[in-house]
């Protein structure tokens, strides 16, 4: 049961893809297989001034495609572009294998990984919106072809494949994401009441963000050489070097030509984000197509609307960066291993600084009988400095405060 499947994969390179762009997006291609447990047995690629309305790739190619997918007893064959309802028809009809696309592969992985009741409701919805108009007629290919990849749900269920269910399906989930929602928003508002400083990694997948997460919060989180390891958020506390404490959350990773049903359907995944006074973007400085990757992001960060909200850059894999890697200057960044202890502490002490620049300074005296605002300020603000002055019987506090925390009026009185 657990062996792989084995996968033939389809390509088109257009005019406006150059080679080397093609060559990354194939490879990308290979590596969601390999994450979605399948094994590449060849791959077929095609250069064309546009994609084939009918049949994505031409005609002699997809006769030597059915050969192939003869000869070589495959399972189902990926094609690397989303094929449109009338493709999947006809490719169906030619080809006696299992066919799926980019996005119905990513879904896929989705579905396995999703690991929160939301994460995998909006995962199904996702998958049910995706395949509606492209069962056939009749309907159930899928269900006759077993299962495998593209006809897996969340967890250990099958996709529906019967129209009138998945309709029922689709409100069923509908009503349950609601509820879920409402839930996740009574939670973040209390969070927002206290005032805690909120820390958000996003990166393209595979970036090392969890890798990062567990070594900053010293917490068990799934960190995997796989795409999209992680899908739901997690929030864990991060202490900083003063002792400062504020919320990390890692995040699902970013991918180019993301499906718009997926956009959407992970928006709220996301919506932690929004609520962020500090986003830290992970950048893998080992991949070659590393540049393009943090383009990715900012295009769906900009898409998520949040560039309003500071965000600073960490190159990681620093260990085995590329040799043709340069850091841009778009933010600040620094550059950094996830596997160097030492540059964790300086990862430490750049967050700290950068969260800084969005505090304001203050110095008071704090007479020795306010035990608990000493408290307060030690957990909730950033503490610089504390002495005790004989003279005065005062607390010397310097330190930072975010300009909306409560404490910050009631500073005032005491400076
Ligand atoms: N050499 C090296 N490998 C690293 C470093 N940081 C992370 N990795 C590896 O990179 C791979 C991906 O790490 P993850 O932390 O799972 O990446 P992610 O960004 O959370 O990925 P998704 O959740 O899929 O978006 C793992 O194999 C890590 O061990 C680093 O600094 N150097
Ligand atoms: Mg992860």
């Amino acid at each position: 049961m657990n062996e792989r499947e084995k996968v033939i994969l389809v390509g088109c390179q257009l005019p406006h893809i150059d080679d080397e762009r093609f060559f990354y997006s194939m490879e990308e291609l290979a590596s969601l297989v390999h994450t979605a447990n399948g094994e590449v047995i060849m791959t077929v690629t095609q250069k064309r001034e546009a994609i084939h309305p009918a049949t994505y790739i031409g005609k002699g190619k997809v006769e030597e495609l059915a050969h192939l997918v003869e000869q070589l007893e495959t399972d189902v064959v990926i094609f690397n572009d989303e094929l449109s309802p009338s493709q999947n028809r006809n490719l169906s009809r030619q080809l006696s294998v299992r066919i799926i696309d980019r996005t119905q592969l990513i879904l896929d992985i989705f579905a396995q990984r999703a690991r929160s009741k939301e994460g995998k409701l909006q995962v199904e919805l996702a998958q049910l919106q995706y395949l509606l108009p492209r069962l056939s007629g009749q309907g159930t290919e899928l269900s006759r072809l077993g299962g495998g990849i593209g006809t897996r749900g969340p967890g250990e269920t099958k996709l529906e494949t019967d129209r009138r269910h998945i309709y029922r399906r689709i409100n069923e989930i509908k009503t349950q994401l609601k509820m879920v929602a409402e839930h996740r928003e009574r939670y973040r508002e209390r969070r927002k009441k206290n005032r805690v400083f909120q820390i958000s990694l996003v990166g393209y997948t595979n970036a090392g963000k969890s890798t990062l997460f567990n070594r900053l919060t010293d917490a068990d989180s799934f960190e995997e050489n796989l795409l999209f390891a992680t899908l739901d958020p997690l929030t864990r506390k991060i202490t900083l070097p003063s002792g400062y404490t504020a919320l990390l959350t890692d995040t699902v990773g970013f991918i180019q030509d993301l499906p718009t049903t997926l956009v959407a359907a992970f928006r709220s995944t996301l919506e932690e984000v929004k609520e962020a006074d500090l986003i830290l973007h992970i950048v893998d400085s080992s991949n070659p197509d590393y540049y393009n990757h943090e383009q990715t992001v900012y295009e769906l960060l900009d898409e998520l609307g949040v560039s309003a909200i500071p965000i600073v850059t960490i190159y990681n894999k620093r260990d085995i960066a590329h040799r043709n890697f340069v850091p841009s200057t778009k933010t600040d960044a620094i550059i950094i291993s996830a596997f160097d202890a030492h540059d964790l502490h300086r990862l430490r002490q750049f967050i700290e600084e950068t969260m800084m620049k969005q505090m304001v300074h203050y110095h008071v005296s704090i007479p020795s009988n306010e035990g608990r605002l000493l408290a307060q300020l030690k957990a909730e603000t950033i503490l610089r400095e504390l002495h005790y002055n004989e003279e005065s019987g005062m607390y010397e506090c310097k330190g930072y405060i975010m300009p909306k925390h409560p404490l910050y009026g009631q500073l005032q009185q005491y400076q």
